[in-house]
């Protein structure tokens, strides 16, 4: 078996190790943006049904069948299912044997134990083949954090792991064992993601776990099909550590700690976080998830002032009274739940009035880049999508995008995509000049983040010179009225 070193130092990357944050990757080149520095395939993976049906194998979602025997796994075609069968054939049996009550049961993450567990007991038995990037060993050397894992967490393991045992008797399994590794899925394992982001899967990659999180990475994480790619999103020099972010940034420094803390364990100290508590990161808070000015001609935000135990705008000085500010907030957060309510049982003429009502009355509340005003604009695009508003839907991704812009590095996928879709409502709705424009921004990312010949970026690309014809041909003297 080739050595993992070697076949790092192959990508340009090699494995350090430092007090505060463990094992990290870093570049043994230079990288330039848009450059892969590494790509795995999956340890393990599932299909999350909850968000569609997806072929096992190459996570299609078209022309799909049923495993005949256990009636749990989908395959596009009789090559998908090969591929995945040396796995598969213990899990359909352990399968077929369970009661449907225990089949309830398995949430995706168990799903993907299991399947981890066959994976090495096959690879144990050399009946699958063992590679320096995916082996046991690789899963074995994952962080665990087994030691800050609350009380109430090590009893969800173990009964997850007594679940598993009971799934797979022949294994024997060391219950102890299982618990840790839940643990180990808990803070490594990845979301596995479509194109345009959309989660589908889980899977676990012990190579590409190994890379530590920034709160401003120099490097994305993408999936095509099952394969996680990570590409460079900045120029990564020699020696510079390679990062990604674990979690949606554009959050206050304080949200983004606290869900870094409580999923994996760690106090960021990244360049973002390192301003935590200085004016700039007070004032960003304040924009991204506090509140605005009274007035609705100002678009300034409000701090409050310990001495004066009074919340005050910072443009204006106009101060806002607490209880007229707990009162909205309780007012939104019942419209809120209402709308939600409503999207969920897939009435979406009414769940657009609701969340139209609800942008309008977060908008007396919350600064025009709030995330709270920003998630319900990115909601109703989507119910907008559904009910074929196309005018409504651009109105939306046009906002959207201001927020993006502000929040989000240059080069972020989801800017991008949302370009994308600016660019695509734009077309439709005849505004071709427009189309282009937001198609070109939506290239210059995309290119970088997902590849410029992948086939999701030849598709925009082939939109983008479409549109442009289109346009050129639109401003033809003899077009112009
Ligand atoms: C997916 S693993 C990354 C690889 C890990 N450093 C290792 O040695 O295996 C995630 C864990 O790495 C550590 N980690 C990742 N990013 C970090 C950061 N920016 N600062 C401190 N620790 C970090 C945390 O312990 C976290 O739970």
């Amino acid at each position: 078996m080739a050595n993992l070193d070697d076949t790092l130092s192959r990508c340009g990357v090699k494995i350090s190790f430092t007090e505060e944050k463990g094992r990290c990757f870093i570049a043994t080149r230079n990288f330039c943006p848009g450059e892969i520095i590494i790509s795995q395939e999956p340890y393990a993976s599932v299909v999350n049904s909850q968000h569609g049906l997806r072929c096992d194998g190459c996570l299609k979602s078209t022309n799909l069948k049923k495993c005949s025997k256990c009636w749990m796994v989908w395959y596009c075609g009789i090559s998908c299912q090969k591929s995945e069968w040396k796995v598969h054939q213990l899990e359909c049996e352990a399968l077929v044997k369970l009661s449907e009550d225990r089949r309830k049961m398995l949430t995706p993450t168990i799903c993907l134990m299991i399947r981890l567990l066959l994976r090495r007991e096959l690879q144990s038995k050399k009946v699958i083949s063992t590679t320096a990037d995916n082996n046991f060993q690789l899963v074995e050397s994952l962080m665990a954090h087994i030691s800050e894992i609350g009380e109430q967490k090590l009893v969800l393991y173990a009964q997850m792991a007594n679940l598993v045992s009971l799934v797979l008797p022949s294994l024997e399994l060391n219950l102890k064992e299982v618990a840790h590794d839940f643990s180990k899925l808990a803070c490594n394992a990845h979301t596995i993601c479509d194109s345009e982001l959309r989660p589908i899967g889980t899977g676990l990659y012990p190579v590409i776990s190994i890379i530590n999180h920034s709160c401003l990475p120099n490097s994305v994480l993408v999936f095509e099909e099952k394969i996680a790619v990570v590409r460079a999103v900045s120029p990564i020099p020699e020696g510079t550590e390679v990062t990604i972010s674990y979690i949606e940034t554009a959050a206050s420094t304080e949200t983004r700690q606290k869900a870094l803390k409580e999923q994996y364990l760690f106090t960021c100290k990244c360049p973002r976080c390192i301003n935590q508590g200085k004016v700039e990161d007070i004032q960003e808070t304040a924009i991204l998830e506090g509140y605005r000015c009274k007035d609705m001609t100002c678009d300034g935000y409000l701090l409050t002032i310990p001495a004066e135990k009074a919340n005050i705008c910072q443009q204006c000085g106009l101060p806002r009274d607490q209880k007229e500010i707990e009162k909205l907030k309780n007012e939104v957060e019942k419209l809120s739940n209402k709308a939600s309510v409503s999207l969920s049982s897939g009435n979406y003429y009414e769940a657009s009035v609701l969340y139209k009502t609800l942008e309008q009355l977060q908008l007396k509340l919350f600064h025009c880049f709030s995330i709270s005003l920003l998630r319900t604009r990115e909601t109703l695009l989507k119910i907008f999508m559904e009910l074929q508003d196309w005018r409504g839907a651009l109105t939306c991704c046009r906002l959207t995008i201001t927020v993006y812009e502000r929040v989000y590095p240059p080069i972020h996928p989801l800017l991008g995509l949302q370009y994308y879709c600016c660019g695509k409502l734009e077309w439709l709705l005849g505004e071709t000049t427009d189309a282009v424009i937001s198609f070109t921004k939506a290239a210059d990312i995309l290119r970088i983040t997902h590849g410029s010949s992948t086939p999701f970026v030849l598709e925009l690309l082939a939109k983008l010179a479409e549109a442009h014809a289109e346009a050129a041909y639109k401003l033809r003297p003899d077009q112009c009225g």
